[in-house]
């Protein structure tokens, strides 16, 4: 029998499930959570081309400020976020920055606000996989510095907030009740989300680098904000967290 060895499988090739070839992306790569909202990725950039997209994972190449970036969605939850992140390295890329949407779980975070990670509370089932409990889910620092730097200025200019902390990452969207919200605020937890759990494993497991910089769709302690009415304000958040994470990849040369 000869077993297969997923972890080195497919490197150089192009990629089963996000369908990408080397040399057809950048070294750089913003990650949405849906294939919908990479266009708004592409708005910010010229000479757009349409790489792949199966599945929920859709790519778009082009250029910001002189610097070539990719946008690839990663679906929801941590299962097709660490299969994006692998195939996206198995292509080239080495700098991998989230652009998502984010609950809150702090009083007074409004919808809109940009929310920049300093680490993650692994609630998830896939790390589990790849690591055991303790290993530390961590972004990398020059680019967390960046985003949070480039997120404070964007969001004075919106006149929105800009928060810097650690987050969690969930599995069950539609489980996270009372009792775990709760705890998750006393300890000090900004936001809640689903994917950066498995992107930091993956990035450091991998050797590249990892961010993320998301913008609050809700707050889940306040009352003030549940998921109706938030439309416009997430909209605007969307388009300044991937500001700031494309003034960040030309900032660091990513
Ligand atoms: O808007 P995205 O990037 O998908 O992020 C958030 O939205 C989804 C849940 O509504 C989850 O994927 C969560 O992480
Ligand atoms: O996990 C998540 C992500 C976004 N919004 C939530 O309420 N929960």
């Amino acid at each position: 029998m000869r077993t297969v060895d997923k972890s080195v499988a497919g490197v150089g090739e192009r990629q089963y499930h996000i369908g990408v070839a080397p040399g057809e992306v950048s070294t750089v790569a913003l990650l949405p959570g849906d294939p919908f909202r990479v266009p708004l990725v592409a708005e910010f950039l010229t000479d757009v081309q349409e790489v792949a997209h199966q599945r929920e994972h859709r790519t778009m190449v082009g250029t910001y400020k002189g610097r070539r970036i990719t946008a690839t969605s990663t679906g929801m939850g941590c299962p097709s976020t660490a299969i994006a992140a692998e195939e996206l390295i198995r292509v080239g890329v080495t700098s991998l920055i989230r652009v998502g949407s984010s609950a809150a779980v702090q009083p007074g975070v409004r919808p809109g606000d940009l929310l920049v990670s300093e680490g993650t509370l692994r609630n998830d089932g896939t790390t589990a996989a790849y690591v055991h409990p303790g290993y530390p889910a961590v972004p990398d620092l020059p680019i967390t510095m960046e985003l949070e730097r480039q997120a404070a200025r964007i969001a004075s200019r919106e006149g929105v907030a800009s928060l810097n902390g650690l987050n969690a990452s969930d599995d069950a969207f539609y489980a996270e009740g009372p009792e775990w919200i709760e705890r998750l605020r006393r300890e000090g937890i900004l936001n809640i989300e689903m994917e950066s759990s498995a992107l930091y494993v993956v990035a450091r497991l991998r050797g590249v680098r990892a961010g993320m910089v998301c913008a609050c769709s809700s707050n889940l302690v306040d009352g003030a904000s549940l998921y109706s009415g938030t439309k416009d304000a997430l909209q605007a958040g969307w388009a300044a967290s991937i500001e700031a994470a494309l003034e960040t990849a030309v900032a660091l040369e990513l």
